[in-house]
């Protein structure tokens, strides 16, 4: 296959020979709605997104798409985008504006086996149809590739919204029938074993390795009910949803930011040591303070912080490492240090997530030794797990999670992934025991 291949399509779109926008967008405010209710009942694509801070988007339908694969990935991706952005005029509130949403698998030169049939190497959608709440209010935006096409779709849109509102909280768990492990305890040791000889002899200090476990389930899965389910346990977690019509959903409610970009404002963050959470507010804190104090967890989250800041100072002019913070979940607690800087010039956010992925709080340092050790010892297809999914708008402004906490579903099956930092000292088990605890965000609302 073509590594390099990649397309931008505009959906039924004209080219604009005329000079005329080849996309047109428009908006107008919604009242009691919920935001997933346009995902009600068809096998469009579909995206979903929000964040801890509140900002929630929902996409439907394709206006435009953007894939590409192989080493250059995100320059097509951004050259693609750009042209189509570059052709779209948006009549409508900033809040409102069109973005596109989407991720990349974790490896540039992915070939989707299953469960990962229809998820290219990287992949945007700008949606026709976008639902947005922020705290100032809830919009409805269309596009469409002429001002009529797009005026008609939003009042379409509009008035089905005002008949079906949405249901808000759904449904119960769709139920587990059995599970099936990639990795056995047995290979598991070996694997762990195989990485702490290579940081032995010196050829890698750390590397994440990841398992998957696929869940058969008792009855469907509605994605958008289970996200709901995970927004209320995990509160300061992002949600996101992508499903390009030709596959699976991938979905999940990852903790980690990748980036945030505002102008030339960079938000970013190490996030790696964990321990869980105890029964008690003072068994908590044991499990904190143990972290804290461990040589090996402040060794395992030295290296993601000094790999990010290595990746982001060439591409800024001032970069602030704050102090080290705990992150607690509902299952977990981890060490976080927030990480800002300040670009030094106008750059995409694409850029700074091809920066910054993989960290080594999902891949490892040095990153050669990590992706082939990654490579040579897993059993199976990481495809967009612990990568990029996010989205991005005309100005290449944008943000973006790691896809960790997440699984990918397909018919009557999820299948979900989690892994964890190995590092000199590290102990099968403990790790084990470690991934065991990262599958449960979303096995916990299958079951
Ligand atoms: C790899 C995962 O999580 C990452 C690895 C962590 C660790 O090794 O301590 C912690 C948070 C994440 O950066 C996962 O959730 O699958």
């Amino acid at each position: 296959m073509d590594r390099s291949s990649g397309d931008s399509r505009l959906a039924g779109g004209t080219n604009g020979a005329d000079g005329a926008a080849d996309l047109v967008s428009r908006s107008r405010e919604l009242e009691g709605v919920a935001a997933d209710a346009i995902l009600d009942g068809s096998a469009a694509a579909r995206v979903q997104w929000a964040t801890p801070d509140g900002l929630e988007l929902v996409g439907r339908g394709i206006a435009a798409e953007f894939t590409a694969g192989g080493t250059g990935r995100f320059d097509r991706l951004r050259d693609r985008a750009n042209r189509v952005f570059s052709g779209l005029v948006h009549d409508g509130p900033d809040p409102a504006r069109p973005r596109a949403v989407g991720g990349v698998a974790f490896h540039d030169g992915h070939e989707p086996t299953p469960p990962w049939t229809g998820f290219p190497a990287a992949s945007f959608i700008l949606p026709r149809v976008q639902v947005v709440r922020t705290d100032d209010g809830t919009w409805l935006t269309a596009v469409g590739d002429r001002a009529g096409e797009a005026d008609d779709r939003l009042e379409r849109w509009h008035d089905r919204l005002t008949v079906s509102p949405g249901t808000g909280p759904r449904g119960s768990t769709p139920g587990v029938a059995a599970t099936r492990r990639t990795t056995s305890p047995a290979e598991w040791t070996t694997q762990v074993e195989t990485a702490l000889e290579r940081i032995a002899d010196g050829r890698l200090r750390k590397v994440v390795l990841a398992q998957a476990l696929s869940v058969e389930l008792e009855g469907p899965i509605d994605v958008a009910a289970t996200l709901e389910r995970l927004g209320r346990q995990y509160p300061n977690c992002y949600r996101f949803s992508v499903d390009h019509g030709t596959g699976g959903t991938f979905f999940g409610a990852p903790p980690e930011r990748l980036v945030s970009k505002r102008g030339q404002r960079v938000e970013t963050e190490a996030l790696a040591g964990s321990v869980p959470r105890g029964e008690t507010p003072a068994e908590d804190e044991d499990h904190v303070e143990r972290m804290r104090g461990d040589e090996k967890f402040q060794h395992e989250h030295g290296l993601v912080v000094d790999a990010i800041r290595e990746q982001l100072a060439p591409l800024a002019r001032d970069l602030t490492v704050s102090e080290q913070t705990i992150r607690r979940l509902a299952t977990i607690q981890h060490l976080q240090t927030p990480i800002e800087a300040t670009l030094s010039g106008d750059r995409h956010v694409l850029e700074i997530v091809e920066a910054l992925h993989p960290t080594p709080a999902v891949g490892g340092v040095p990153p050669d030794a990590a992706w082939e050790t990654i490579r040579e010892t897993e059993s199976f297809d990481r495809g967009w797990y612990a990568a990029p999914v996010g989205w991005f708008d005309a100005d290449g402004d944008g943000e973006f999670a790691v896809g960790l906490r997440s699984g990918v579903a397909t018919d009557e099956q999820v299948t979900l992934f989690a892994g964890s930092g190995i590092v000199a000292d590290s102990d099968s088990d403990e790790e084990w025991d470690e991934v065991q605890l990262k599958f449960r965000p979303v096995l916990d609302e299958l079951k």
